[in-house]
Formats: C-alpha cells, sequence, structure tokens
C-alpha cells in the first residue's frame, strides 16, 4: 500500500460542540446514553419551549478511559449545542455552517451503486407478518400500481427488483395501515417507506407549497443522526423529482436561520432530527395540523429513553393529529421487546408487524470475524490489518470521540490516511470527513457510534470494531455498514476479555444465526458467562423478540434487557 496522506483536520472550533455523555441524561435510559448526538441533547434539558440551558456541567477534561467500567469523566460536561447561539434565551458562539447544496444535476441525483451479487438471495429470507389483515405482498413494482413519475423515478435510481422488506411494507402502507418494519441493514428500508408516501401524496393530489412563513408539511421523517436525516433526504428528493412534493431537510449543527429558509420556501416531507424539529415547531415555522405521515428510523433509537421523550414531546404537540388520524410508520434491524412496547403508544392497535429473517439479526453478507485483542494490542493489531487490506474503504469503530481522534491521528501518522466522524467534530468537519471517506480521498474512516446507523456509503468493504460496542444491536448496525443491498462485505471485531465479555453470549448468537464460524475460546466464555435475562441455548434458537403482541417472552438482540444492559460508556452519538 502507498503512503497515504494526513486528512485529519480537527478544529478548535470544535469546543462549541456539546459534549455527549451518560451523566447529562440522568433519568433516560442506560442504553440512549451512549448515542446522543450533540445538538438533540438540548431539549432534554429545557424542553420543547423552555430554557435550554444546560442542567449539568463538569470538568470536560476527563481522560479518555478505555475501560467499560470508567467513570465517564471526559463526558461529565456537556455543553448543548443549541447553545451555539440558535435561540435568543441561549449564550454561546452562533452555529453558523450553512451545509452546500446538494447537486441538482439529475445525473448526481439519480446516482446511485449496483446491487451485489447476494441480491437475489434476498428472495430466500423469511418474511413474518403479523397483526390483522395484512395485504398480501406484492412481487414486482408494476403490481404497487406507482405513478408514471415515481416509476420512471424508481428505474433512473436503478431498482429492478422490490427488497422483500419493500414486498411487504409498500402495500401495508398503501393500505393505509400502520406499521414497525424490522428488515437487515443494507436491505432498502429507506425507499419501503418513501415511496408508498410519495405514491399517496401523489395520488391525493397533492399542491405545490408555496413560500408561507409557517409550512404544514404532510410528512415528517425523524432519524438520529445529522448524515442520516440527510441521506433520507437526498433519498426523498430522488424519488419525488419532477412531481411537486418538495422534501426539506432540517438538522443541528447548522445555522438555523438557513433551515428556516429551506423550510419557508415550502416543505411537504420534512427530514428532520428531533432537536432541530422541536426548535423549528417552538418558533412555529412549522405546523402540525397537515401531517398525514410520521415516520421513525432506526425507530428503536427514536422511542429509547434517549430520544424517547423528545418523541412523546412530538406527539403531543398542539396540532399534531392523533395517532388514529395520522398513518405511524416505524422501522429499523433491531427492535428490543420493551421498545416495541412503547412504540405502541405510538401506533394504532392494529398496525402490522413486518420482520424480515430474524429481527435484530446480522446480514448475512457480512463475514464476520472475532479476534481476540487486548487493549494494549489494538493499534498494532489495527495496522496490520489495513496494510492488508490496502485501500478499499473502510470503517473502524472506537468507544469514545477522544479515541476516535486518537487513533485517526494515529493512522495518519502511520502513513494510512484517515478521517475521523464524531459529535465532537463541527458539522462541516464531519460533512466534509463523510465526503472524503464516500469519494475515496481516505479510505479509512474512525468513528464512534455517530456513525453506526443508517449510512448508506458505496463500497465500505471492511468494518473493524477496535472497540466492540456495549449492547449487540449497535454491534448489527455497526457491522451493516458494509454488505449493503446484496454486496459483501468483512467485520472484524477486536475481543477484549479485560471488558467484552457480557457480550460473548449475544455474539455468538448473532454470528450463529448469521451463519459464521464461532471461535471455540468465545463459545467458552459465552457459556461461562451469566448475563441475566439472556436464556436458552445460543445456538438454533429462534433470534430475539418478535411481535410483542403475540405475548411470546423471548430476547432482543442485546441478549439482555434495556434495563439490565451494562452501562454503555461508548460516549456518542445523536443528532
Ligand atoms: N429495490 C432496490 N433495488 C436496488 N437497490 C436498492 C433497492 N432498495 C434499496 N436499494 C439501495 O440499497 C441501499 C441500502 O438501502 P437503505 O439505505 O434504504 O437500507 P436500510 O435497510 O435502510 O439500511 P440500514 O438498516 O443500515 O439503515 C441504498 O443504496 C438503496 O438505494
Amino acid at each position: 500500500m502507498g503512503p497515504r496522506n494526513l486528512f485529519l483536520t480537527n478544529s478548535p472550533e470544535s469546543s462549541n460542540d456539546c459534549e455527549d455523555n451518560p451523566t447529562r441524561n440522568r433519568g433516560f435510559s442506560k442504553r440512549g446514553d451512549n448515542d446522543l448526538d450533540p445538538d438533540e441533547c438540548m431539549q432534554r434539558t429545557g424542553g420543547l419551549f423552555g430554557s435550554r440551558r444546560p442542567v449539568l456541567s463538569g470538568t470536560g477534561n476527563g481522560d479518555t478511559s478505555q475501560s467499560r467500567s470508567g467513570s465517564g469523566s471526559e463526558r461529565d460536561s456537556w455543553k448543548s449545542e443549541a447553545e451555539g447561539g440558535e435561540s435568543s434565551d441561549t449564550q454561546g458562539p452562533k452555529v453558523t455552517y450553512i451545509p452546500p447544496p446538494p447537486p441538482e444535476d439529475e445525473d448526481s441525483i439519480f446516482a446511485h451503486y449496483q446491487t451485489g451479487i447476494n441480491f437475489d438471495k434476498y428472495d430466500t429470507i423469511l418474511v413474518e407478518v403479523s397483526g390483522h389483515d395484512a395485504p398480501p405482498a406484492i412481487l414486482t413494482f408494476e403490481e404497487a400500481n406507482l405513478c408514471q413519475t415515481l416509476n420512471n423515478n424508481i428505474a433512473k435510481a436503478g431498482y429492478t427488483k422490490l427488497t422483500p422488506v419493500q414486498k411487504y411494507s409498500i402495500p401495508i402502507i398503501l393500505a393505509g395501515r400502520d406499521l414497525m418494519a424490522c428488515a437487515q441493514t443494507g436491505s432498502g428500508k429507506t425507499a419501503a417507506f418513501l415511496l408508498p408516501i410519495l405514491a399517496h401524496m401523489m395520488h391525493d393530489g397533492i399542491t405545490a407549497s408555496r413560500f408561507k412563513e409557517l409550512q404544514e408539511p404532510e410528512c415528517i421523517i425523524v432519524a438520529p443522526t445529522r448524515e442520516l436525516v440527510n441521506q433520507i433526504y437526498l433519498e426523498a428528493r430522488k424519488f419525488s423529482f419532477g412531481t411537486c412534493v418538495r422534501a426539506v431537510v432540517i438538522y443541528g449543527g447548522t445555522q438555523l436561520g438557513h433551515s428556516i429558509r429551506q423550510i419557508v420556501q415550502g416543505c411537504n416531507i420534512l427530514c428532520a432530527t428531533p432537536g432541530r424539529l422541536m426548535d423549528i415547531i417552538g418558533k412555529e415555522k412549522i405546523g402540525l395540523k397537515q401531517i398525514k405521515y410520521l415516520v421513525l428510523d432506526e425507530a428503536d433509537r427514536m422511542l429509547d429513553m434517549g430520544f424517547g421523550p423528545e418523541m412523546k414531546k412530538l406527539i403531543s404537540c398542539p396540532g399534531m393529529p392523533s395517532k388514529e388520524q395520522r398513518q405511524t410508520l416505524m422501522f429499523s434491524a433491531t427492535f428490543p421487546e420493551e421498545i416495541q412496547r412503547l412504540a405502541a403508544e405510538f401506533l394504532k392497535s392494529n398496525y402490522l408487524f413486518v420482520a424480515v429473517g430474524q429481527v435484530g439479526g446480522a446480514c448475512r453478507d457480512v463475514q464476520q470475524t472475532v479476534l481476540q485483542v487486548g487493549q494494549f494490542s489494538k493499534r498494532e493489531k489495527l495496522v496490520e490489518i489495513l496494510r492488508n487490506i490496502g485501500d478499499e474503504r473502510t470503517m473502524v469503530f472506537v468507544e469514545t470521540k477522544k479515541k476516535a481522534d486518537f487513533i485517526a491521528t494515529f493512522l495518519c501518522q502511520e502513513k494510512i490516511s484517515t478521517t475521523s466522524i464524531h459529535g465532537d467534530r463541527e458539522q462541516r468537519e464531519r460533512e466534509q470527513a463523510l465526503g472524503d471517506f464516500r469519494f475515496g480521498k481516505c479510505p479509512v474512516l474512525v468513528a464512534t457510534s455517530v456513525a453506526a446507523r443508517g449510512l448508506d456509503i458505496e463500497n465500505v468493504q471492511h468494518v473493524i470494531n477496535f472497540d466492540l460496542p456495549s449492547t449487540i444491536d449497535e454491534y448489527v448496525h455497526r457491522i451493516g455498514r458494509t454488505g449493503r443491498c446484496g454486496n459483501t462485505g468483512r467485520a472484524i471485531s477486536f475481543f477484549d476479555l479485560e471488558s467484552d465479555n457480557h457480550l460473548a453470549q449475544p455474539l455468538v448468537k448473532v454470528l450463529t444465526d448469521a451463519q459464521q464460524d464461532v471461535p471455540a475460546w468465545l463459545e467458552e466464555i459465552a457459556f461461562s458467562t451469566y448475563i441475566p435475562g439472556f436464556s436458552g441455548s445460543t445456538r438454533g434458537n429462534v433470534f430475539a423478540s418478535v411481535d410483542t403482541r403475540k405475548g411470546k417472552s423471548t430476547l432482543n438482540t442485546a441478549g439482555f434487557s434495556s434495563s439490565q444492559a451494562p452501562n454503555p460508556v461508548d460516549d456518542e452519538s445523536w443528532d
């Protein structure tokens, strides 16, 4: 491998980002603690229209403990990104970043990557639909009876065959039913909700939205990270091309005035991170009266104790149609049982549940390897692996933001051109980093869990878990950044006997279910480690939770319930 350049740019300005930390989420779940993205956390301090002053402060300079049982000292202070001068009642430097507009030419809008050799194997995946009177699945796009413009856009996007989640979800949504859908990473969940929503809008003869100070969109899509909502927006823009439906994206870390300017020009579909959404609603730029569709992507994350309170506020905002009056759609690759129960509050009682493959199961197109690597050998092993990989695109997941910087800098010193993404980086830097990775300038992206969910980047051939996450769900999402849409990928995880033993059982289960080799040492740890709540054998079980309304008490993919989950110390990643 040739020398790689140093592309890491860590701006001192990043000090106006807020820190993610468990402490600031006191009173919220253990599960969600690690996954807050900075700008969204502010809502938890002041409520929808309340004060945004942070309730906690601390040193903010603790070390980046690599131990899972660490106190998380670096995370004991946080400054809400909302403090970035976005509201009159806040202090601190203004957030001035205005993201560059996406390319407008048709080729860029419809640019896509090829489905992989295993795309056709999707047909063999088992699908279970539960709930009453489910409409039958469709087998082809033609059967969906979409309008010509949508069909043209689907063709231009290079879609010729439906994925299983699309086959089942599209008719369900077209029939007006609420839906909770769980399907493996990279299997086309975004189009599964966008296409039928757009079809409905077209069918209802939506009128082009015009400039207005208060916009009343028909659809709101929320997702947990900025990069993910942006991606969903680009998909919405692609499928609505040539129609009068206008999609808009708003997310934190960008100038609030910019978000407002985007909205007032017209907004039918609003893609938003929760914090920015609530801010905009509070500023009365968005009215909710016309909402017909509410989509929670990465729904288990959106409903956990981290974001759950914001989502509850959203559905009880003035004007928001009741669940009987709107269609609520939830999608994820993982759906722990207790989160499903919470979700019922958002859904009509006759909602349908679609499970494609094993709920929370890993994508089988990812070849998973687990290596026993102690904390002090990890860097050496990482360099060895990356040198063997060469220039193939690789995401390296670490536990903390500081560690992300540290490892990225270390790799750059090793002449491996690397960039990094995490919640302490300015949004400008995050987007730059993602762009550099996406377009191959930096083949290695070091990331915290902020990049674990949803990101769809072409040709990510490898995921390396330098640090394993604290829950198996997060593992499933992380390794799902590769092996997407029928392509194959590889995931290598460093298992540290000092800190990762609690993951052994669920990890063995995920590996087994995805028909991967399970190292004997891992199986041994799995059988000798008692995990409360993890019942049953690791082999051959029907995996994880199913539709909770069936009353089966089963495992969630974490191998333990959220309330039993160990305290996560990965310190990331909300938006
Ligand atoms: N029917 C299809 N034919 C071809 N490509 C498709 C089809 N459906 C989706 N894709 C492409 O597959 C990729 C993955 O889709 P998407 O990002 O929606 O997956 P996902 O299920 O939401 O994954 P994750 O769980 O990681 O969020 C995207 O590039 C998308 O454009």
